[in-house]
């Protein structure tokens, strides 16, 4: 079995900054459960509503709770019209990851949490219209169209592929994405939760929490891995000359996108489950290269620097075979990862201290007062 990592230096790694009982994160090296739940079980055999309501509410639901639950989400769907005016102000080059941080901030101005009490329907109307929300900017700014978001979708992920295409998906599609959202829907103190961890624990409200969770995920550190890793590999043609580049970006050092963790050392747990997907779908829309190539740069990746592909990697090609444009990938995991950030927003809020680290002084001892006609 894998030594756990060795944590130690900048970026606060390995220093415990609280408690939490809905994750574990590489407790043996690769092992990652949400509340006790494995996740290759949890992707195999649950919906996302599912794994949300786990998160959220503690337990897995049983059916009349699924179906009550699903039945809530469904009729949180609409968009409020002051929402809509604000998103046809967003130009087509925006990032959809500032449409998402703008949509969730707008909701918070509209709908504002008025009490803790009412915590639990202000984040499933969230989870209910992101995927909508984005998906509406979308289609009104590259075609002109005003998507209709109140869909009969049956699930979240059912409704992010429908208010994209504006059409129903196809089974296989909406099964690949209730496995991408439970990969992804939580992972401990990451960046962007630890964000919403500190947000919540001056007991602000819940949008400003995940506002600013949508801004730490934005980052090419963090979620936006997906979007540059498709970037990168879509740029070759062949598994050789992917080879060939990547040997290049390793002689300059280059970060490599996709790969790497903060916590884990020899795997990430997500990864197998969703290169299965990308290699099915792969086979599905008869690609010629991708896959081959994605596969090539992690047996380069391994080979010469013990870098393994994290979560991120293989939803690329994923997604692309769904014919989900690249600029969305960051934020379907935002549609997600909101199950993870808002479970946590709750658990800080029912045991809070205000975060408030202290900081090693680097700067000068003691500095004199110039006055400003006397200063260089
Ligand atoms: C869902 C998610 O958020 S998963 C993460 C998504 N992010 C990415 O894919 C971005 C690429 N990966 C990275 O930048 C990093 O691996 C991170 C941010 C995920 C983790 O960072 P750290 O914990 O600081 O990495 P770690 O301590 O393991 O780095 C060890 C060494 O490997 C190098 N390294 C780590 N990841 C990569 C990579 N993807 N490409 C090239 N080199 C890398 C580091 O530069 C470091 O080298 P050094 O010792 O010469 O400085
Ligand atoms: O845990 C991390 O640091 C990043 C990550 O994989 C996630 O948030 O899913």
């Amino acid at each position: 079995m894998a030594e756990p990592k060795k944590l130690g230096g900048a970026g606060l790694r390995g220093q415990s900054a609280g408690e939490t009982a809905l994750c574990t994160v590489g407790k043996t090296g690769a092992g990652l459960t949400y509340r006790g739940y494995d996740i290759k079980e949890l992707a195999d055999k649950a919906q996302f509503e599912e794994v949300a309501y786990l998160l959220l509410y503690g337990k897995l639901p049983n059916q009349a709770e699924l179906d009550a639950y699903k039945a809530k989400l469904k009729g949180m769907r609409a968009l409020p019209e002051a929402l809509k005016t604000v998103l046809e102000q967003i130009p087509a080059d925006a990032h959809p990851m500032d449409v998402m941080r703008t949509g969730c901030s707008m909701l918070g101005n509209l709908e504002t949490e008025q009490d803790f009490s009412e915590q639990n329907d202000h984040i499933d109307r969230m989870l209910a219209v992101f995927p909508g929300l984005i998906n509406y900017w979308y289609n009104f700014s590259h075609k002109g169209v005003r998507v209709n978001v109140e869909t009969d979708a049956d699930s979240i992920a059912e409704q992010f592929l429908w208010t994209l295409h504006d059409k129903k998906p196809e089974p296989l599609h909406v099964q690949v994405m209730h496995a991408s959202l439970i990969l992804y829907a939580e992972h401990e103190f990451n960046a962007s939760t630890f964000t919403a961890r500190v947000c919540a624990s001056t007991l602000s409200d819940i949008h400003s929490c995940v506002t600013g969770a949508i801004g730490s995920l934005r980052g090419p550190l963090h979620g936006g891995a997906n979007e540059a890793a498709m970037d990168m590999i879509e740029q070759w043609k062949s598994a050789d000359e992917a080879e060939e580049a990547i040997m290049g970006m390793l002689a300059r050092k280059d970060k490599i996108m996709g790969f790497g963790h903060a916590i884990y050392r020899e795997s990430d747990p997500r990864n197998a489950i969703i290169k299965e997907w990308s290699a099915k779908l792969s086979e599905q829309v008869g690609d010629k290269h991708l896959y081959a190539v994605s596969e090539r740069v992690e047996a380069v990746m391994w080979r010469e620097k013990k870098l393994f592909c994290n979560a991120d990697f293989f939803h690329a090609s994923a997604y692309n075979f769904m014919g989900i444009p690249t600029k969305l990938f960051t934020p379907i995991f935002v549609c997600s990862r909101v199950a993870g950030w808002t479970a946590h927003v709750m658990e800080q809020r029912a045991n809070n201290r205000i975060i408030r680290p202290s900081a090693d002084y680097t700067g000068p001892e003691t500095a004199e007062w110039v006055d400003i006609a006397d200063r260089a």
